[in-house]
């Protein structure tokens, strides 16, 4: 990874801004880019931004629309209270999302622009993706579930920003509809690098993310490597498709059981091809599951993609 934030997709993200704000706007988000933490003498405060509407409440944060006082840019601002993060014991949580999540340059990943901090909270500058959590419009779904043209077009954007995520030594760990913002023009963002870790070479032991989503190496307490994620891409898809996940059971035990046997039910109304890309990401053995280039170019993916017309485009390590 390279040791400052880059702007070389600064055109990508800025492609809705009106071009008489471009060149302000412009201006602003490369300073926001250049946090002082890399080297750059510019300290974001409060002062700089105006806080509007709120755009939702997580555990430990309530975000806000907020603009940039010069330029108007428009951010959604994650405000944090250090006495909470301290009593919930996730300050070390909290800078590895921050130190993973600033370093992350794709289009299909939650930006944060900056971050900075108070005597009482932090702050972090986050991308808007205005349509919020992923989550909420599967739930409207007729039959809580999203058609093969829009699930195709979600995998597809969801696997380039894992693969992105594994070419720099990042694994998600808690990827679920939550943990996915939809922006205006309904792409995927990525969030929620809170379970996130920085792989290298070793084998991680650590049991995390949510159970529906667990896959069978963390469930039976054994290492487990970067192809976890390729495992909750196969729930994620089977939930798109479905309204549900695989192995959603009344309790825990009966989950854990399901998910270890691999006890899943297919719907009649899946088709042959989505069947077979969920089945080839659901594989009990990590190293037999799909990689994420292939899922990109699995011909139900590619075939229901070509719908929406949206290129092919691999992104590069940073
Ligand atoms: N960048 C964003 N653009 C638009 N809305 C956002 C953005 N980030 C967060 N939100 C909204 O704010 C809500 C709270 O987000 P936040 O990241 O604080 O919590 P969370 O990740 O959902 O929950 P938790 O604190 O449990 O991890 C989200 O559910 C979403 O609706």
């Amino acid at each position: 990874m390279s040791a400052a934030p880059g702007i070389e997709d600064l055109p990508e993200l800025l492609k809705d801004v009106s071009p008489v704000y471009r060149e302000p706007v412009t201006d602003t988000a490369m300073k926001m880019m250049q946090h002082p933490a890399y080297g750059n003498p510019y300290e974001w405060s409060t002062a700089d931004f105006e806080l509007g509407a709120p755009l939702g409440r997580g555990k430990f944060g309530r975000v806000y629309v907020a603009r940039e006082v010069h330029s108007q840019f428009m951010v959604a601002m994650k405000i944090m209270f250090k006495s909470e993060l301290t009593k919930g014991r996730v300050e070390r949580q909290v800078l590895r999302e921050i130190e993973i999540q600033s370093r992350l340059k794709h289009p299909h990943i939650l930006r944060l622009y900056t971050w900075f901090h108070d005597e009482k909270r932090i702050y972090l500058a986050l991308e808007m993706a205005s349509q919020g959590e992923l989550y909420k419009h599967l739930r409207k779904s007729p039959f809580h579930r999203f058609d093969e043209h829009r699930s195709a077009k979600y995998t597809y954007q969801v696997a380039d920003a894992l693969n992105y995520c594994h070419m720099n030594n990042v694994i998600h760990r808690d990827l679920k509809p939550e943990n996915i913002l939809l922006t205006a023009d309904d792409n995927v963002k990525l969030a929620d690098f809170g379970w996130s870790a920085h792989t290298m070479s070793n084998k991680r032991k650590t049991m995390c993310g949510t159970l529906d989503y667990l896959p069978p190496e963390m469930v039976d307490g054994t290492s487990y490597n970067d192809s976890v994620d390729q495992w909750c891409l196969g729930i994620l898809c089977y939930e798109f498709l479905v309204g549900n996940p695989p192995f959603e059971s009344e309790n825990t035990e009966s989950t854990y059981k399901k998910i270890s046997r691999l006890d899943i039910v297919y719907p009649k109304h899946l088709s042959v091809g989505a069947k077979d890309l969920i089945s080839k990401l659901l594989r009990k053995s990590s190293a037999a599951r799909i990689t994420l280039v292939d899922v990109m170019k699995h011909p139900w993916v590619k075939e229901n993609m070509k719908k929406s017309g949206r290129e092919t485009v691999l992104h590069k390590k940073v």
